[in-house]
């Protein structure tokens, strides 16, 4: 019996690349052949652009969409945390695979003995809200300056700029071996929503794929990362807001923190509790709903006037 391969679509990126290959590896130990399709994302593109004002939602994601909904690709590899909220296209997540470290981490050439010193002026890169708002929360006297590009790209400019410091999701390095250049674990900062996690999209009436997709699903990672997409949802926030949620299991019971703040990170609304697995499906929604009574309502109106 001949059957063809399955097309699987991914940005680029040596990191995208990377998780493509997982999940092609993954397939192939079931029994199904394998095909990449590479396919490049506008956020990829235009590197000029801070992507705070790219508009927000989708930019990664809207070129491999466009090659499923086409049929170019049977299913797409993304990092979870790049893909919206809201998904008005007939494609759906068929599987999220287990989590590797979800945390933030600080990349700086020089050390890290700075940060102990109140009265130094350090500069950081990065290009994300959530990571510059818990930053200046934390160290006020610090200036937080923009960089964009993939990882290796950004890599790239922080050896060619006198910052101090710029700071990368761990996975994002580890998975490309490049997990040498991490000078400190930042476990303070609340990660972004599904930060560590991938997902794989598919048709949503392609019930062949869905069968197949479902069998790499890792439920204790799916039930974790809906929580905190169901927080992100309800803060009507995007990629881009300054909010951050992170969801664990530990001996039956679901860990869950999430956090909002100001752009300037002067302000700032915590939300933190623990249930039982069983209990859990509700927690993101009642986090959004905790942190918008406390008055996290501004950090919305904040975005939305600003657009970032
Ligand atoms: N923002 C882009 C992006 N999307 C996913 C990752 C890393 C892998 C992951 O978090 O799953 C990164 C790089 C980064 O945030 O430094």
């Amino acid at each position: 019996m001949s059957k063809s391969p399955i097309r699987i679509g991914t940005r680029d990126s040596q990191l995208a690349t990377w998780q493509a290959k997982q999940v092609a590896g993954k397939l192939q130990k079931q029994g199904h052949e394998t095909e990449l399709v590479f396919v490049k994302s506008e956020g990829d593109l235009d590197l000029s652009t801070p992507l705070t004002e790219m508009g927000g939602k989708g930019v990664f994601t809207k070129a491999l969409d466009e090659a499923q909904l086409s049929g170019q690709v049977d299913i797409a590899v993304h990092s979870f945390k790049d893909l919206p909220t809201e998904n008005p296209l007939p494609l759906k997540v068929g599987a999220i695979l287990d989590r590797a470290d979800p945390r933030d981490t600080l990349v700086a050439p020089g050390g890290t003995d700075f940060l102990d010193d109140t009265s130094y002026q350090a500069t950081i890169a990065t290009g994300s809200n959530r990571r510059r708002a818990q930053w200046l929360h934390r160290y006020p006297h610090h200036e937080v300056v923009d960089i964009r590009g993939n990882v290796n790209t950004r890599l790239k400019k922080v050896e060619d700029n006198d910052w101090d410091g710029a700071i990368f999701a761990a996975a994002g390095l580890q998975r490309i071996d490049l997990g040498h250049h991490i000078s400190q674990y930042l476990d303070w900062m609340v990660s972004a929503a599904a930060q560590g996690a991938m997902a794989v999209m598919i048709r949503e009436e392609d019930e062949n794929m869905q069968e197949i997709i479902e069998a790499l699903n890792h439920d204790e990672t799916a039930l974790c990362t809906t929580i905190e997409r169901d927080f992100l949802h309800d803060m009507e926030a995007g990629c881009s807001a300054p909010v951050g949620a992170y969801a664990f299991i530990e001996d039956g019971q679901v860990h869950f923190k999430a956090v909002a703040l100001t752009l300037d990170g002067s302000e700032r609304y915590d939300y933190e509790e623990t249930v039982a697995v069983g209990e859990a499906s509700d927690l993101g929604h009642a986090a959004a709903q905790d942190l918008l009574s406390q008055g996290a309502i501004k950090v919305i109106e904040e975005m939305k006037s600003d657009r970032r």
